[in-house]
């Protein structure tokens, strides 16, 4: 702009001829053509800028996303609509039938199990803790049961930080979604460790720091435990400076671990597998009690700097994290609670929030046991975490017309037939690929909105000892930073994270998507072209039919990676697909992530709007529900004293503060609960 303007100045006729000056200056500069020119592009400009705004926070869609060369209205996603998937594994029943526990369930439970089971009274180890992964197609391992897939030509997949930094490096576009703001992110996190985690597999002993030795060349045979490692080229721009020549790579723990042999490589989740708060309480009962105060339906939480907080844990495989000492690790019901501050935040705010409804629950009826309280306040919890996923995270990341083709809208009718268990496709492949809106940094706002820090990815992973005293400075940065734009790449911090390794006396790093193309090998994930298979879209016979989805450039590319179309790394093509208008993912993305949430929908008893069952809410509660919003939560539970009625939305406080509702107008009717038996 500035630029335009000095040249106009300098061709200014006023220069060159000075016998032209009077005259001009005495015409009025509201008569001249440049002005009525200059008011015209003024006017275009902000009506255009008007119907954008508009446009974007009627929709939902980001529109800033940063995939170019491809048409934004493909139509063609909408040609193969697949509102619901049919696995077509073989083996999803082999655990029930050869290892699960005899189970036995009473039907009129109204709360549910800790561990889910007897969720489905059919089939009771369905969806619950330490049951398998369910899998929409079979594993694919070169060896059938446990080793890396290979290409169909037999070579090795090109190595996960290779595919990384040909295809992604280097391409990241800082551009903001100004509809959405950085809450997404915490909140996508935290509806994970609901639903997922699977340890690493440490039967020969092996943490990722045993895996030390890995790093010593000169070996004539390669120590088992160092086959899977992710190897890194020395020219590698970031890590070969520092001669890193491999990440440290744990397998996932199979079943054979759990007295389970089953083949192919099994995974068992250690969550229960349904959005059901296991993660705040614990999926299983002595890590529940273990978080109870027993008094009055409350968690344990202790006082740090004035303001309330989780429990330490008391496990010292806690005490220092691989990138440094933590003097604080918190415990929760899940133990990925302290991986990054972010997720660490919303372990708190949501222990936080337990506490406070517990306290109003027990002034409404002080005649409830502690039990009681507990498990009402546990119902409820459970039951807000699907709201707001369901009505205000969900359609953003998937936006309206996946959420309806999908079948993620409204009344739930229970299907027993569907088994919730969430998919490898989806915990190793489809959700992942959300972190491509992970900011690279995490800024900490104060209260009059100044930014007083920003905290790279270093500072973030696995010690949470920041969050205290950072509350609602961290909160109020996800609130008022808008998002990252939808992009393939993920942010070039998360990705390229180099430690010093003080016994080893060098240097490791870490690339969050470099692991993630390596655990879909490491769980048996098929390939792009399958998944894109199953979810309705045209298989690819060459690299070039892929054109439909992908850009012609990154087609190149992924032929110089991989020998065939039918190679590709499930995540990558996932990642590389043009997102439909409205959404933020691609088509195999959304199906797979449309097939999690409908079975975590319509195969739970104990989903929050199911009527007629044991454990379900009256309709005076329900409608109660259905008003809750993250923005309530956060504003019972933090300092925050101002918030807009859509969470998720990024809304300025310099132009939009009118729209942000004093933390008063959220209060919560409760009483439906109010002597209800
Ligand atoms: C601060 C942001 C986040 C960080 C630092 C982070 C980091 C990680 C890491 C380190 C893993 C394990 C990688 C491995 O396999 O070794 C992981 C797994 C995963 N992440 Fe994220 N993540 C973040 C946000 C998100 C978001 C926003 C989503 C989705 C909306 C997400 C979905 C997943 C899923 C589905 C898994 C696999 C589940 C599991 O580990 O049990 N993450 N993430
Ligand atoms: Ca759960």
């Amino acid at each position: 702009m500035v630029n335009i303007f000095k040249k106009v100045d300098n061709s200014s006729p006023f220069e060159t001829d000075p016998l032209l000056k009077p005259k001009a200056e005495k015409q009025s500069f509201w008569k001249k053509p440049w002005f009525t020119l200059f008011i015209v592009i003024l006017i275009i400009v902000i009506t255009a800028t008007i119907i954008v705004y508009i446009f974007c926070h009627k929709n939902g869609s980001p529109n800033t996303n940063s995939f170019v060369g491809l048409e934004a209205n493909a139509t063609i996603f909408k040609a193969h609509p697949t509102s619901r998937l049919s696995s077509l594994a073989t083996t999803n029943e082999d655990y029930f039938k050869q290892c699960a526990p005899v189970v036995t369930c009473n039907p009129n439970d109204k709360y549910r199990t800790y561990n889910g089971s007897c969720n489905n009274l059919q089939n009771p180890s369905w969806g619950a803790a330490l049951t398998p992964f369910y899998r929409l197609m079979n594993a694919e391992f070169d060896d059938g049961n446990n080793t890396f897939r290979v290409q169909l030509d037999g070579k090795p997949l090109p190595s996960a930080r290779l595919v990384g930094l040909k295809l992604f490096y280097m391409r990241e576009i800082h551009n903001f979604d100004h509809a959405n703001n950085e809450l997404l992110v915490p909140w996508g996190q935290f509806l994970t460790h609901d639903v997922s985690f699977y340890p690493d597999d440490i039967r020969n002993a092996t943490t990722p720091a045993d895996l030390d030795h890995c790093f010593e060349k000169d070996k004539t045979k390669i120590p088992f435990e160092c086959s899977t490692i992710i190897p890194i080229a020395a020219d590698d721009p970031v890590y070969g400076p520092y001669n890193v020549s491999l990440f440290k790579f744990v397998r996932s723990m199979p079943s054979v671990n759990f007295s389970c042999p089953l083949t192919p490589r099994t995974i068992l989740n250690r969550n229960t597998q349904y959005i059901d708060a296991s993660h705040v309480y614990g999926s299983d009962e002595k890590i529940a009690d273990g978080l109870r105060t027993f008094e009055n339906g409350k968690l344990r939480s202790r006082i740090l700097e004035n303001e309330e907080y989780c429990p330490q844990n008391p496990d010292s495989e806690f005490k220092d994290g691989p990138l440094g000492k933590s003097n604080i690790q918190f415990a929760a019901g899940d133990k990925n609670v302290n991986q990054n501050l972010a997720i660490a935040l919303f372990q708190n705010l949501f222990l936080r929030y337990h506490n406070h409804l517990a306290d109003e629950l027990h002034i409404l009826n002080p005649s409830w046991s502690d039990e009681r309280v507990y498990q009402e306040t546990r119902r409820i919890v459970g039951a807000i975490i699907q709201v707001i996923t369901y009505d205000d995270f969900l359609p953003i990341i998937l936006g309206d017309e996946y959420m309806k083709e999908y079948g993620l809208t409204g009344q739930t009718t229970y299907d027993p037939s569907i088994n919730s268990a969430l998919a490898q496709e989806m915990t190793s492949g489809a959700f992942r690929a959300v972190h491509n809106i992970i900011p690279a940094k995490f800024n900490f706002i104060s209260a009059n909105y100044s930014v007083v820090d920003e905290v790279e990815p270093s500072r973030i992973l696995l010690q949470p000892d920041l969050l205290v005293g950072n509350f609602d400075n961290m909160l109020r940065g996800f609130l008022e930073t808008p998002g990252r734009a939808v992009q393939p790449s993920y942010n070039s911090l998360i990705t390229n994270i180099v430690f010093k390794i003080p016994n080893l006396n060098g240097y490791s790093g870490f690339d969050l998507l470099s692991y993630d193309i390596q655990r879909g090998r490491d769980n048996g994930l098929p390939p792009y072209n399958k998944i894109r298979y199953i979810c309705g879209l045209k298989k690819a016979n060459t690299f070039n039919d892929l054109s439909d989805l992908i850009s012609l450039e990154d087609i190149e590319t992924l032929k110089s990676l991989y020998s065939t179309v039918h190679d590709i790394d499930y995540i990558v093509g996932a990642l590389l697909e043009k997102p439909r208008n409205g959404s933020m993912v691609g088509p195999s993305t959304a199906c797979i992530i449309g097939d999690s949430f409908y079975r975590f929908k319509h195969g739970d008893r104990f989903f929050y709007d199911i009527l007629g069952q044991p454990g379900s809410f009256t309709p005076a509660q329900i409608e109660t529900l259905k008003k809750i919003t993250l923005s309530h939560i956060m504003c019972t539970s933090s300092n925050l004293d101002h918030m807009q009625k859509k969470s998720f939305r990024f809304v300025d406080h310099k132009w939009m503060s009118s729209i942000k509702y004093s933390c008063k107008s959220y209060k919560l009717d409760l009483s439906p609960w109010k002597d209800f038996s």
